[in-house]
């Protein structure tokens, strides 16, 4: 599928001196829902103002469909934002909110009131074009800020972290509806999340950024399952991190013992660090056990029980299970080999930014 935006070496210092993006580069295809996805500070902002237009790179292009778009006018853009806080006018009715775009461009009455029907109908709005935006909840503002995008007929949607005024539940919901917009307009949607489960659950690929730097792009299931460094590592999902030594393909030891393993390519001998997920680690057996550790403490979290354990090197193990067990009492680890995923271990920058050239180059 064609690319629809792409960043080219993008890096952007603010007066201060500051920078913030650092040697960007990343492919937006057409109709698909991505999220950049990182801590507070990390660039995500930053990236998004860049695509929408109301900042300059530094150094790098911004292309669109092709063509150069680093220096264009935001307005002249097929490209709109939501805002965090919707921005909304709160002495106009839903529809002069939708409306107003249209009407500063000039568009005939009739076209307009079209438009924002549409809009409306899109975003499951009908009959809420005469509600004064007080008399909205915060889902509901929430969509007439969509709708207000919308009528602009944008190719990209650009929406800056636009649930985190919500509450949970609303929160989870808004994901489900946003999503099911998304899919049903076909068009392209860039979130803005520090949110890794929300990052998770929405996209069908995220960036996570940090430090001004893409650490890693991919599908959710990719950097769930295979985190390239242990930042992706820690700050998707839970996990236990341990350092150890590749033996050789296929084979890897931590913990003073050895263990089949899914990973090749790193060279015999090689200091490595091995991320196992806590949900892939199950409770059996001491005999039927890979490893033993011993329960320290244990939480009921609703649809899990959140074990926390040690090995005899005083390694600290997280295992979510759904059955309890004792605090004291020895127990049994089991893992597949394909639970286990080598990461090589404290890369320079150089090499990190080698192999992420490497990666991103697979993909073509
Ligand atoms: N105008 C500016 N001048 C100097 N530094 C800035 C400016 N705007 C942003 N920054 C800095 O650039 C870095 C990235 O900011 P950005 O807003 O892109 O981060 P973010 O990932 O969106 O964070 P958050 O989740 O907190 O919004 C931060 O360290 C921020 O302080």
């Amino acid at each position: 599928m064609a690319d629809i935006i792409r960043l080219e070496h993008v890096r952007k210092e603010y007066d201060d001196g500051f920078v913030a993006l650092k040697n960007i580069n990343l492919k937006i295809e057409s109709g698909k829902f991505y999220s950049l996805l990182g801590p507070s500070g990390s660039g995500k902002t930053t990236i998004l103002r860049i695509i929408a237009g109301f900042s300059e790179p530094t150094q790098g292009k911004v292309l669109f469909d092709g063509q150069d778009i680093t220096h264009l006018d935001a307005s002249k853009r097929q490209i709109n934002t939501v805002f965090q806080n919707y921005a909304l006018f709160p002495h106009m009715n839903v529809y002069e909110n939708v409306a107003f775009g249209l009407q500063l461009k000039k568009k005939d009455k009739k076209e307009i009131k079209m438009a924002v029907k549409e809009a409306l109908h899109m975003v499951q709005l009908d009959g809420f074009a005469g509600r004064e935006i007080s008399e909205l909840s915060g889902g509901q503002q929430q969509r007439v800020a969509i709708a207000r995008a919308l009528v602009n007929e944008p190719k990209v949607l650009l929406l800056d972290e636009s649930l985190s005024a919500l509450d949970k539940r609303l929160r989870k919901d808004m994901q489900f509806e946003l999503r099911e917009i998304q899919k049903k307009l076909g068009i392209t949607f860039i979130f803005v999340t520090h949110d890794q489960e929300e990052a998770l659950a929405m996209s069908d690929e995220i960036f996570v950024l940090n430090e001004g730097k893409i650490q890693q792009s991919g599908s959710p299931v990719d950097i769930y399952d295979e985190p390239v460094n242990d930042f992706v590592a820690r700050f998707i999902g839970d996990s236990n991190i341990l350092t150890g030594r590749m033996i050789k393909d296929y084979e890897v030891e931590f913990g003073n013992h050895r263990f089949e393993c899914a990973d090749a390519g790193i060279k015999p001998g090689e200091k490595v660090e091995v991320v196992l997920r806590p949900e892939d680690l199950d409770i059996v057996d001491l005999e039927k056990g890979k490893l033993r550790v011993q329960v320290e403490s244990q939480l009921f979290l609703g649809d899990h029980f959140e074990i926390k354990a040690k090995d005899s090197d005083e390694n600290e193990w997280l295992i979510h299970s759904t059955n309890s067990t004792e605090i004291g009492k020895q127990i049994g680890l089991y893992f597949d080999p394909e639970d286990i995923h080598v990461m090589r271990f404290g890369e320079s920058e150089a090499e990190f930014d080698k192999r992420l050239e490497a990666y991103e180059g697979d993909e073509e």
